[in-house]
């Protein structure tokens, strides 16, 4: 099998063709930011679980920024600061690969993409548990990134083997201390949730011990000053997302230091959030995929509580003026903003124009996108969706959810051995294993890895008895699952409205049906956090969003006369295997487990064979 998969290679797909890249600013774009942003002492640009969507999305104009317009605005805004004479530092916490051909499309994840994702001056990095997974991704971490960036690179409780040593160490600092431009003295630590699904070529230190560590309760008692503290991590915000670390961080960090303020920037659940934990303790979270870029602004500093040296309030801008808690007695306040990924945003936050936006350095990225994106053949046309299909806009079985409407006919179409062709056969998935919508028009190879991103190989136990087998997906979907892949599709408890269903995390705290529309405003996310509605840069109607499960089914060469058949070869990924063998029960162990085509077919291989299968109608001429 070639880099495109086990059908051939491309030079055999009929119907090639770039799909052109949208651009902003079409007649139609009639929203845009809502107000100027509140620049305070220290201001803060906020990337989280990128995924490689590095080109922007191609097909989503409200998300269609690419990282080389991302290079100008934080050039531009970092610029901006110092001629107010204030600090703006810009963080990232992890998850730099799966979810996009630019990152997943080469041998090894992140090849090409990572070199682009480097050109953002970042202050502070961290470690995601997708740089984990795989070991090779594991050691170009700790090999080539976390060198690269120095102190700045921040992995507080993550260790990875040094294969000269033989030993496990830090992949970055383990805090970094530093002070800004203006002169505030911060202390920053970044830690992971505590992820228990890497390879071992890591180790991942869970919050509970980490701040037993001694370089951490020396770090907290150095008699250096100490101004502002950064908790950073790929780690959700929201105190209650059972996966979250970052309170029991807090607290320790509170235990010796009462009252100095705590700014918090997490990841991993994918939303846009803002915590409020105490007086002067607050943490954003900014989304996924390219889709949201956040900002925070704090201020409050002065000479009995900081080194600050800058400007106070910053002229002409609005300043932030909202104490984390009504009623704090804090001298510090706060402003939290959610950014749409678009020139649009850029250009406003900018005050640019079309015309004199880009910056050299931002073009130059752009080209390099484009040709990475040309060499990977990102944008070879395999079929014609025929419509939009969604991973929770519309209910689980409806024909408009991507679960009936694609994976079902394409796994049980594509995902077959031919030696076992006449065996029915039960396929089963995590759903967290497809990651994004599927939009009518053009599929295209990066399509290919923006549904279907991970190299997970399809097992099988062959002959089990259809009793049992039919049996697992219930019981993976029943409880355990929660616990067992914690804060992946499972919305919390608290998301759960009696009227309306369950909320996913795309717009984890917003009801359904209570919308917010006016003249213009197009769907998109509508975020309600500890502070209310109003973080959102952009205005939007809301996208309805409906409870999926952990997990799915598909079945295939079943009799036709509706019957079940007495056996079934039973199909899943290998990143389930352990959960399905523990389900089978009694007498089911790892040695009655085979590759099912070949140990290289993968969830990275079933849907193009699909879109050439499915999808050839009005190839030739697919309207975007
Ligand atoms: N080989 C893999 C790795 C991960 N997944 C799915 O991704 C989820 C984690 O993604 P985040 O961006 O939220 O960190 C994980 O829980 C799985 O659902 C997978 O399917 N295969
Ligand atoms: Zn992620
Ligand atoms: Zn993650």
């Amino acid at each position: 099998c070639g880099d495109h998969g086990c059908y051939g290679p491309i030079d055999k797909v009929e119907h090639v063709r770039h799909v052109k890249r949208m651009q902003p600013g079409a007649p139609n774009a009639t929203y845009g930011p809502k107000a100027p942003l509140e620049w305070g002492q220290v201001n803060f640009l906020h990337t989280t679980d990128t995924h490689g969507w590095l080109e922007g999305h191609l097909k989503e104009q409200n998300y269609g920024a690419d990282w080389g317009d991302f290079v100008t605005f934080s050039r531009r805004m970092k610029q901006t600061a110092g001629n107010m004479g204030v600090d703006l530092l810009l963080v990232d916490t992890g998850d730099l690969h799966d979810g996009n051909g630019v990152s997943d499309a080469t041998k090894q994840d992140g090849t090409k993409s990572m070199p682009i994702f480097d050109e953002i001056e970042y202050d502070l990095l961290t470690i995601g548990n997708h740089e984990l997974y795989v070991t090779e991704v594991a050691y170009q971490m700790f090999n080539e990134y976390a060198k690269k960036w120095g102190d700045r690179y921040v992995t507080s409780n993550v260790k990875v083997l040094n294969q000269k040593t033989g030993k496990f160490e830090y992949v970055g600092a383990t805090h970094r201390y530093f002070t800004t431009p203006k002169g505030l003295r911060v202390m920053a630590f970044g830690v992971l949730f505590d992820f228990t699904g890497n390879s071992n070529a890591s180790q991942v230190i869970k919050a509970k011990d980490m701040i037993k560590e001694s370089w951490f309760n020396e770090a907290l008692a150095s008699k250096e000053p100490v101004d502002l503290f950064i908790l950073f991590g790929h780690n959700p915000v929201r105190p209650t997302d059972s996966a979250s670390t970052f309170k029991l961080v807090l607290d320790a960090i509170r235990a010796s230091h009462a009252k100095t303020p705590i700014q918090v920037l997490g990841g991993h659940s994918h939303i846009r959030d803002f915590a409020v934990y105490d007086d002067s303790a607050v943490g954003i979270e900014s989304g996924r995929y390219c889709e949201t870029l956040g900002w925070m602004s704090v201020s409050g500093f002065d000479s009995s509580n900081s080194g600050f040296k800058g400007v106070k309030n910053p002229h002409g801008v609005p300043n932030p003026s909202r104490p984390a808690k009504e009623g704090s007695k804090s001298p510090f306040v706060y402003s939290r903003r959610y950014l749409d990924w678009n020139r649009k945003t850029f250009l406003y936050h900018s005050k640019q124009t079309e015309k004199t936006y880009d910056y050299h350095s931002g073009l130059r990225v752009t080209g390099d996108i484009t040709k990475v994106r040309d060499e990977l053949k990102l944008g070879q046309v395999y079929g014609c969706a025929p419509q939009d299909y969604c991973i929770d806009c519309a209910p689980f079985t409806d024909p408009k959810n991507i679960f009936p409407g694609v994976i079902y006919p394409a796994v049980s179409a594509v995902v077959l051995n031919e030696t076992r062709k006449d065996k029915s056969r039960i396929i089963l998935g995590n759903t967290g294993a497809i990651r994004f919508d599927l939009h009518k028009g053009p599929f295209t190879y990066d399509d290919n890895f923006i549904v279907a991103p991970f190299r997970d190989v399809f097992l099988y136990i062959a002959d089990v008895p259809f009793d049992k087998a039919s049996a697992v997906l219930d019981k993976l979907n029943k409880g355990i699952v929660n616990k067992r892949f914690v804060s992946t599709r499972v919305p919390s408890d608290e998301c759960t409205n009696p009227t309306l269903g369950y909320m996913s995390r795309r717009d984890v705290r917003e009801p359904r049906g209570i919308v917010r529309r006016q003249d213009g405003v197009v769907p998109g996310y509508t975020t309600k956090d500890d502070w209310g509605t109003d973080g959102d840069d952009t205005e939007h109607s809301a996208i309805p969003s409906y409870r999926i499960p952990g997990y799915w089914e598909a079945r295939a060469s079943f009799p036709k006369d509706g019957s079940n058949p007495d056996k079934v070869d039973l199909i899943f990924f290998d990143f389930i295997q352990s959960l399905v063998l523990q389900d089978l029960g009694a007498g089911y162990t790892a040695d009655m487990v085979q590759c099912y085509i070949n140990c290289t077919f993968t969830s990275q291989d079933f849907m193009l064979p699909y879109a050439k299968l499915a999808w050839q109608e009005n190839v030739d001429d697919c309207p975007l």
